[in-house]
């Protein structure tokens, strides 16, 4: 079954709205540690939209399973990961005009700025992975760069009709999923997916992690984030 990895920007996202002390994402991790989660995800964005640095700062400290923060390749947003060392880094495009993360990064357009930001994170002892569409072109130039991981963009997947439509999508993620797998770098998928759409992709070949965010934190308003965390936890595992 695939390690789950939580999302708490979207907890973020609310105590931003009043920019004040809550909710706080710090506490999140704690209860979705206590629900099961393998991971802890935080997007740090450039424009401090939802996690802080102070989010960051503490995270590293209290976090127990794998801390994974996504960023923006710029060298200033990679210093941040090697001052605080997270576990693992998830390079992500940003663009301040987006309301969230609308494809995937590319590598052949940022050549040799990944290059460079995958260096630096590999030279810390960090692991790097790759958040991409899928892609051959972009996955084969990831995978040159000899990062750990890649993750692929499930967006396309989940906002797509149910039927032929996501038959499509999810043909693709199987195919892109494939590529990655054979050239020995591991699996991870992530964007959109929630407690319906989340089994086809956990049961992919060689699914090795998946991160979730918005659907949990908004089940999470109604059920509590303990539950929301282990329901989801419960939908990976049944087909998978
Ligand atoms: C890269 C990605 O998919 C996640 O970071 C997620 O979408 C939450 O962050 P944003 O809502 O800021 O894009
Ligand atoms: N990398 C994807 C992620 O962390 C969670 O995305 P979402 O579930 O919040 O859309």
């Amino acid at each position: 079954m695939p390690r789950l990895g939580v999302n708490i920007d979207h907890v973020a996202t609310l105590r931003q709205a009043r920019k004040g002390r809550e909710p706080d994402p710090v506490w999140a991790a704690a209860i979705a540690e206590l629900g099961g989660a393998d991971g802890i995800t935080i997007h740090l964005r450039e424009d401090r939209r939802h996690i802080q640095d102070r989010d960051l700062r503490i995270l590293r400290e209290t976090v127990q399973v794998v801390l994974n923060l996504e960023l923006s390749i710029d060298p200033a947003m990679v210093a941040l990961a090697l001052e605080y060392r997270p576990d693992q880094v998830t390079l992500v495009p940003e663009r301040r005009e987006e309301i969230t993360t609308e494809g995937g990064l590319s590598v052949t357009a940022h050549r040799s700025r990944t290059a460079e930001a995958v260096a630096r994170l590999r030279d810390a002892g960090i692991h790097a992975a790759l958040f991409l569409d899928a892609d051959p072109a972009e996955i084969d130039a990831g995978i040159e760069l000899g990062v750990v991981a890649i993750e692929l963009h499930t967006g396309r997947y989940a906002n797509a009709r149910e039927g032929s439509d996501r038959d499509v999508e999810l043909d693709a993620l199987r195919r892109a999923g494939a590529r990655i797998a054979a050239a020995g770098v591991e699996l991870h998928a992530g964007h959109g997916l929630d407690y319906r759409n989340v089994q086809a992709v956990a049961a992919l070949d060689r699914m090795a992690e998946l991160n979730i965010g918005h659907s949990i934190v908004s089940r999470s308003l109604f059920v509590g984030l303990e539950r929301a965390v282990r329901e989801m936890k419960d939908c990976i595992e049944v087909r998978a």
